[in-house]
């Protein structure tokens, strides 16, 4: 999917929301465990329910690699099952020597079509550009995590005085460009997101830690909104373990519909 397609998504349903689907075999409703596939099934209705609020889906790799060959299967036919118009994320959080990170982009880019996958920048520019070099299809980078743990490096200051996640803010957006990079910036972060925004104006941000995390979506729209919107805000937790029963699809789309609004109100007070 291309920005343009992406910016015209988000007008046409006055969303910015990225539905995660982290979908936890322990967690989903006793109904469904007796089906032959109650990942893709749980996934499925949750997709039903939500994809007129959303403009982006994420499944969260470790909860189905963890199952092993089925859970890819159940993978795939998530992949599948995800609308044509729908943003989708593999949250793999890959990258390694440059012919490993050449097998980890052929794996999510054409043995899988997603649309874009997060890569960890550790590593450096032989890591991630591999998988920039696919047409319409992005990298999405980890700049600023969610995560208490994200003290321990990211803000680390480096020997010119800037911290970690600025340098890689830098460098990194010299390797890609807008139509094929987008940042992790953590909800939870406040008003560094706006620096973040200062430093890299027009690449879309993922943000995941509202919901379950307790980030706050209002933040991140006064700090991280550009005149184009430049935002994909994830809620996986808060959505999909809405409902706990039969009811967990309508949970869901309640759930969904309600940030959806938020974000309209956003859009019109910030962006449009
Ligand atoms: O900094 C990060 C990067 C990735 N994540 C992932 O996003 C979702 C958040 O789930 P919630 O249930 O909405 O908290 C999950 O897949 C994380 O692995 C993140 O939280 N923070």
């Amino acid at each position: 999917m291309t920005r343009q397609e992406l910016f015209e998504q988000i007008k046409i349903k006055q969303s910015f929301l990225c539905v995660g689907l982290d979908t936890d075999l322990n967690k989903i409703p006793s109904h469904l465990q007796k089906v032959a596939d109650p990942i893709f099934e749980f996934n499925k209705q949750i997709i039903d329910q939500t994809a007129d609020f959303a403009v982006a889906y994420k499944p969260n790799i470790a909860f189905y690699e963890a199952l092993g060959p089925k859970g890819w299967e159940s993978l795939q036919k998530t992949l599948d099952y995800i609308p044509k118009n729908i943003f989708s994320i593999a949250d793999a959080k890959r990258g390694d020597i440059g012919n490993t990170s050449g097998l980890y982009a052929k794996a999510f880019f054409e043995t899988m079509d997603f649309d874009s996958i997060t890569v960890a920048p550790y590593m450096g520019i032989d890591s991630v550009s591999p998988f920039l070099s696919y047409e319409n299809k992005w990298v999405i980078l980890l700049a600023l995590t969610s995560n208490e743990g994200s003290l321990d490096f990211q803000f680390s200051e480096l020997k010119n005085g800037k911290p970690v996640y600025q340098e890689v803010l830098e460098k990194s957006s010299k390797w890609g460009n807008p139509d094929n990079m987008m940042y992790v910036v953590g909800a939870t972060r406040g008003e560094k997101i706006g620096e973040v925004r200062k430093i890299v104006p027009e690449h879309f941000f993922l943000v995941p830690g509202v919901g379950a995390q307790g980030g706050s979506l209002e933040e991140v729209a006064k700090y991280g909104m550009n005149s184009r919107c430049g935002l994909l805000v994830n809620s996986s937790r808060g959505i999909i373990y809405a409902g706990k029963g039969t009811d967990f699809g309508t949970e869901a789309r309640k759930e969904a519909k309600k940030l959806q609004g938020e974000m309209e109100v956003l859009l019109n007070q910030y962006c449009y």
